[in-house]
């Protein structure tokens, strides 16, 4: 078994992950590739969509730190690899910045944090966060979804700072946030950890991880398409 995960670990996207991505594909990209993003990087993109996103974002993170915290709790009890524990621990002290980063981007676009009120898809995707953190619901589950939906926001912002696209300035900040080569790293760790847990898990447990899998997909759809403001 030793041998086994060492090899899993030395190649990038190999396991369970990479047979989703291809077997999902069209709904990954529908999340990657959602038109807001395609919007931000060509530079046609309506502010109020962006801003409407930022403040429903906000609230979505602050109801993300404690999903994150029950993934270290149960990291903690069910892992096999310590290791695991600091790349979630690295993940929440990301989150402490992360939300005074909202509290100072709102304030340059001039939107009030406390005023903003949750979006259908936004409480649908909240509820499905805490669904997620009963202590019933296995570690390899809960760490594939952390994986997911930290690597839809990654793969989304890194496409709108590639080469030939036309960002805007004011927003590569937010670009940067997300799509940066660290926090693409993070992911890849994130990737490594839900593939060493899924190669032992049970068929049950994998189909089960790949069911939230795709629901994160469908949840981070419905969570770009607020922005259009058709609530
Ligand atoms: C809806 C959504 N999905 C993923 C992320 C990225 N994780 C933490 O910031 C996010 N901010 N918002």
């Amino acid at each position: 078994m030793e041998g086994k995960t060492k090899v899993v670990e030395a190649a990038e996207r190999t396991g369970m992950t990479e047979t989703w991505l291809k077997k999902h594909r069209l709904v990954y990209i529908g999340a990657t590739r959602h038109p807001l993003i395609l919007s931000i990087r060509d530079g046609t993109i309506d502010l109020s969509s962006f801003k409407r996103w930022l403040g429903q974002d906000y609230i979505f993170v602050r109801a993300f730190v404690p999903f994150v915290a029950s993934v270290l709790l149960k990291a903690w009890k069910e892992s096999d690899d310590g290791s695991d524990m600091e790349v979630i621990l690295g993940g929440v002290a990301s989150l402490n910045d992360e939300i005074a980063w909202f509290k100072k981007e709102a304030s340059k676009w001039g939107i009030e944090l406390s005023g903003i009120v949750p979006q259908k898809a936004n409480l649908d995707y909240c509820r499905f966060l805490e669904s997620l953190m009963s202590s019933e619901v296995e570690y390899i589950v809960a760490i594939t979804a952390f994986w997911a939906i930290e690597t839809v926001y990654q793969e989304s912002f890194a496409h709108c700072l590639e080469d030939g696209s036309k960002t805007a300035e004011e927003l590569k900040d937010t670009c940067q946030r997300w799509g940066n080569d660290s926090f693409g790293q993070y992911c890849r760790s994130l990737e490594r950890i839900a593939n060493r847990c899924l190669e032992k898990a049970s068929d049950d447990v994998v189909s089960k991880a790949e069911v939230v899998f795709l629901r994160v997909l469908e949840h981070e759809i419905e969570f770009w398409n607020m922005s259009h403001g058709e609530t």
